[in-house]
């Protein structure tokens, strides 16, 4: 028999499979277990992709490409409902627990050095390195999203998963509710959140849920666990793990680093509640715990300034304390807010006397009685202020500073996800109301809703048939003097708006928006039930009759 033969023996391969990287597993909240890729109970997340930005696309130097990536049908960015945070990221439509973002996108580099960073670990949960969002064109929408201040607001679980950082829901969150996720105790602590209460048990669900909530709390964020907690993993209460049985020890070692990993923290030094940032950019006031992350902060973020002066800064900070945050007095009755102690008594002085100050024209009703000498004016037609340049006239100092602003061309406010600029801040707190789809009037005999009170005037209009403003070159009759003066152009010629990149002109500066959006390949509008994208609501209105009609599309 020849020695090859040999070869010809079935062969039994003694190879196992390597055990899977720690942060192949995730957490299942309804097993209350880890599973390795997904749960075979339960089922997969739901995995809502990023909205597509082609490379090519051109945006406007003010449109982050990060914006455009949120997936529009499910999210929208609006100003965050924590006061001072700026923009974050709202549910559209209500989402169910369970559903996946993903990955977090930035640069990768080795230091925390913004306010954007997530932490990636190694298999031996060592740092790895830092993805980094501070650039809104390298990034995508999750460096939209807060940090909740309170385990009743925390929707959403930030987890590592291959290497790299995803954010699902962990609750049903209804829509027009903003996302909000942990970013883990130092860094929430820098951000004023309190830690002590965070846990606090949310006075609606009274005690029964207090229970659950707190013991799955802790459970899913292990950054916050006190040593108490985490002494007593055996005990099977509500969600409380339970992991030992039956297991692989490598699995449960895994696990048990995985469970460390479910919530990354964004700073890197872990110091509690009482962090003390010394060194400030005197570019942007970001504050760092070391001289080299500013320094390597002013690098990155500041290259284009003139050099920042590290040493001047730190002599700086440390001689002042850390300035404090203004201090916000909420109104426990109502949703008023101010930074004045003075402001918040008197209003609470105006719940306990009921607004006492009633005119005896109208309904109005008031708290101070300077604000009804004020609106008396309004019947009296008396209009103290006036303006030099035109022959506008008004009722308050503060109008009339507002109107002067027009011939100043000045306009402060500006919207941070499209080109709106204006003059007031009321009007960008309307004006978001398109990005957050928020329409609080609305029409009692049709189903028309808008954002403010005048466009509902307005639009009653068409129900009695009013048409008060005529053309008098044509027969055109419409309902509001902007109409008309709009229907004007069309016998002048005048074309007001023109596209800088290619001839178009036209009347409206809502049709050279939309217009826009031919060159910045944006399509803001999409059907819910097919692929269908689109630049007009007009459109998508079109083509969602085609779905209840059931027409062939074209
Ligand atoms: C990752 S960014 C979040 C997006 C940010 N709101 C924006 O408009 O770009 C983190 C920053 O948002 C703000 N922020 C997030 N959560 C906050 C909170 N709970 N309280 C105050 N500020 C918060 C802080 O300025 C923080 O540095």
């Amino acid at each position: 028999m020849s020695r090859l033969n040999l070869r010809q023996i079935p062969r039994i391969s003694y190879y196992e499979p390597e055990e899977p990287s720690f942060d192949e597993y995730l957490f299942c909240s309804e097993c209350g277990d880890y599973v390795y890729d997904y749960c075979s109970i339960h089922g997969p997340l739901l995995v809502v992709p990023d909205n597509k930005v082609p490379k090519k696309t051109k945006l406007p130097s003010y449109v982050p490409r990060a914006a455009l990536t949120i997936p529009n049908v499910f999210l929208h960015l609006a100003p965050s409902i924590i006061p001072g945070a700026g923009l974050g990221v709202f549910a559209t439509l209500t989402l169910p627990a369970g559903v996946r973002f993903g990955p977090y996108r930035g640069e990768i580099t080795k230091e925390i050095v913004s306010m954007y960073c997530w932490q990636i670990y190694d298999e031996n949960n060592k740092p790895k390195h830092v993805v980094d969002a501070a650039d809104g064109d390298r990034s995508n929408w999750m460096r939209y999203v807060n940090c909740s201040r309170n385990w009743n607001e925390q929707n959403l679980l930030a987890y590592q998963y291959k290497g790299q950082v995803y954010y699902r829901t962990i609750k049903r969150v209804p829509r027009f509710t903003e996302l909000l996720v942990f970013y883990g105790s130092e860094f929430a602590s820098y951000l004023n959140v309190d830690l002590r209460l965070y846990n606090s048990p949310p006075k609606i669900h009274g005690n029964i849920s207090f229970i659950s909530l707190h013991s799955f709390f802790y459970y899913r964020n292990p950054d916050l666990e006190s040593p108490t907690i985490k002494s007593k993993p055996k005990v099977k209460k509500d969600n409380q793990p339970i992991n030992k049985k039956g297991k692989h020890p490598a699995k449960i070692m895994k696990k048990k680093n995985l469970k460390e990993k479910s919530v990354n923290i964004l700073t890197k030094k872990t110091s509690g509640a009482s962090t003390k940032y010394i060194f400030e950019c005197d570019g942007c006031n970001k504050k760092f715990s070391t001289k080299d992350i500013l320094a390597k902060h002013i690098s990155y973020c500041h290259k284009t300034q003139k050099k920042l002066d590290t040493t001047a800064v730190r002599t700086q900070v440390e001689q002042t304390p850390v300035p404090q945050l203004t201090e916000i007095f909420n109104c426990d009755i109502c949703e008023f807010k101010t930074s004045q102690k003075r402001r918040i008594l008197a209003h609470l002085k105006a719940h306990v006397a009921k607004q006492v100050y009633c005119c005896n024209n109208c309904d109005y009703k008031c708290i101070t009685n300077s604000n009804l000498q004020n609106h008396m004016k309004i019947h009296t037609g008396e209009k103290p202020f006036s303006c030099n340049i035109c022959e506008y006239k008004c009722i308050q100092k503060s109008s009339l500073q507002k109107h002067m602003k027009i011939h100043t061309g000045e306009k402060p406010f500006s919207c941070n996800i499209c080109v709106y600029k204006c003059i007031t801040k009321s009007d960008l707190q309307r004006h978001m109301k398109i990005h957050t789809g928020e329409k609080p009037f609305s029409c009692h005999i049709c189903k028309y809703q808008c954002i403010q009170k005048s466009n509902l005037q307005s639009h009653m209009k068409i129900h009695t048939g009013e048409k008060p403003f005529s053309c008098n070159i044509c027969v055109y009759k419409c309902i509001t003097k902007s109409d008309l003066q709009r229907h004007m152009k069309i016998h002048t010629g005048e074309k007001p708006f023109s596209c800088h990149i290619c001839k178009y002109q036209c009347i409206q500066k809502s049709n050279l928006q939309s217009h826009m959006k031919i060159h910045t390949g944006e399509k803001p509008f999409s059907c819910h039930i097919c692929k269908y994208q689109c630049i007009r609501k007009s459109n998508l209105k079109t083509h969602m009759k085609r779905h209840t009609r059931a027409e062939p599309f074209s």
